[in-house]
């Protein structure tokens, strides 16, 4: 029997995706990394030939490219705003479509963990921290035009898409003041992540070499 990587699996279905739309894929963008999840950019660069992999500097990970608070990266004639939304992580990055009458309306965020639909994601280790989570959210992505979209990281019950007016009304933790916010934080009560202390095999991180490049 043999067994199909699911990673594999998903970015093999993405790439199929970008080939059928005839799109160029240059740039297999992160916005934060964790010691419990591979990113899928390494594997995409052993697929598609000329990609290269961002990831903010701050999230001292491995990455062909870094990106700093306020930098665009340019495709087309389309660009991304570089954000820091520290927070999840703290190199946690979100990446905004560009401003301009040539841009995309309404504007897109993608925000990782950071900012999730009807929630945010988890402040309790590596680096997290629910004091700056709040205002990066209330600096970084709040102040964005209401129709803004908002794309996360991850969804716990099948929601794919949400607006900055959405989550202002109704994100059951972020609508709230920061002394409420962090007492919401502290009393979560998650189950630790069942991947974040496996050791990751010598051949995975070869393949996947823009993995953290530290851990717990
Ligand atoms: N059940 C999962 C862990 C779920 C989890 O902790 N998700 C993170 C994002 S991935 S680090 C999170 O921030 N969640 C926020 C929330 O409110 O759920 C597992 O054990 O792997």
């Amino acid at each position: 029997m043999q067994l199909v990587d699911p990673v594999d699996k998903t970015v093999d279905r993405d790439l199929s995706l970008v080939k059928d739309l005839g799109l160029k894929l240059i740039y297999a963008i992160n916005t934060h990394v964790h010691a419990d999840h591979v990113t899928g950019t390494g594997l995409i660069k052993t697929k598609v030939s000329g990609v290269r992999s961002i990831i903010s500097k701050a999230s001292n990970a491995k990455a062909d490219l870094f990106v700093e608070p306020g930098d665009k990266i340019c495709f087309g004639d389309l660009f991304l705003e570089v954000r820091a939304t520290p927070g999840h992580t703290l190199g946690c990055v979100t990446y905004v479509t560009g401003d301009g009458p040539d841009q995309p309306q309404p504007r897109m965020a993608f925000t990782g963990d950071a900012l999730l639909i009807r929630g945010c994601g988890r402040t309790d280790f590596q680096g997290g921290s629910s004091e700056l989570l709040y205002k990066s959210v209330h600096s970084q992505i709040f102040t964005l035009p209401k129709d803004t979209l908002i794309y996360p990281a991850h969804d716990y019950k099948g929601f794919t898409v949400s607006t900055i007016q959405e989550e202002m009304l109704y994100n059951p933790r972020l609508t709230k003041d920061e002394e409420k916010f962090k007492s919401i934080m502290e009393n979560l009560n998650l189950a630790y992540p069942k991947m974040i202390d496996v050791a990751v095999p010598a051949n995975m991180v070869c393949g996947l070499q823009d993995l953290a490049s530290k851990s717990a």
